[in-house]
């Protein structure tokens, strides 16, 4: 689905003002934390509660939701594997943008598929890519079935549901793991506070 092979006579247009620049305004690192897990698993709920709190600490954060990204940029797209891979290749694009310009990025998709993950990683230089598994039961997630879809998928009436017929692969070396601590999940504050804490390690809230 790529369009490259197509481009020919394509020069790339540099400008003497760049990432550093944009960076130091906003005292930040421009960075990708790109939240994966099955629908349900809380990937929405991490995104605006590590927003807020990253607003509140005066760091400019901008979400790039699957649900949301579905009813625009790539709204001609459906479920289908090739369809999945091409959603997660366009939002890495995007990512990638958003995280020159200077931003904390957040991309919270299921993107079940271990491969198209690592290509959004590949795109990006390593530390600027932090993966966040949220690594919730598959019964919990369905307990939770906010939207119905778990409930339609069992009934077969959604065909290729993550989780159900279509498969998750889980992270094998993510930078964040989110997981119940002796059966309770933990809070929104709780997961947020997880991920603010290592950008901070990490320096992305400095330049
Ligand atoms: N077949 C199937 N499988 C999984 N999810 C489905 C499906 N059909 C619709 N939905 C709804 O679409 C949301 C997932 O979109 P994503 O763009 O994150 O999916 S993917 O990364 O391309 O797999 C997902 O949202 P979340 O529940 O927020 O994860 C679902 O509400
Ligand atoms: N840490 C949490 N504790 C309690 N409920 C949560 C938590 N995270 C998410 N939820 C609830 O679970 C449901 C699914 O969360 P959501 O963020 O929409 O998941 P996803 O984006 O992965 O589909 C929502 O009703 C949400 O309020």
């Amino acid at each position: 689905m790529s369009t490259l092979s197509n481009a020919t006579n394509i020069f790339w247009q540099d400008c003497q003002l760049g990432k550093p620049e944009r960076q130091k305004l906003l005292n930040q690192k421009g960075c990708v934390v790109w939240i994966t897990g099955l629908s349900g698993s809380g990937k929405s709920t991490l995104a605006c509660s590590l927003s807020r709190e990253l607003h509140s600490r005066g760091k400019l954060s901008y979400i790039l939701d699957g649900d949301n990204l579905r009813h625009g940029l790539n709204k001609d797209l459906g479920f289908k594997p090739e369809d999945r891979t091409e959603n997660i290749r366009r939002t890495g694009e995007v990512a990638k943008l958003f995280a020159d310009a200077g931003l904390i990025c957040v991309a919270s998709l299921i993107s079940p598929y271990r491969r198209d993950r690592d290509t959004c990683r590949a795109m990006l230089s390593d530390p600027n890519f932090i993966e966040v598994y949220m690594n919730m039961p598959l019964a919990l997630c369905e307990a939770r079935d906010p939207k119905g879809l778990y409930k339609l998928a069992r009934a077969g009436k959604i065909k290729g549901f993550t989780g159900i017929d279509d498969p998750y692969e889980p992270p094998l070396n993510c930078e964040i793991e989110i997981k119940e601590d002796g059966g309770i999940c933990p809070t929104p504050t709780v997961m947020a506070g997880q991920v603010v804490s290592y950008l901070e390690e990490k320096g992305f809230l400095e330049c």
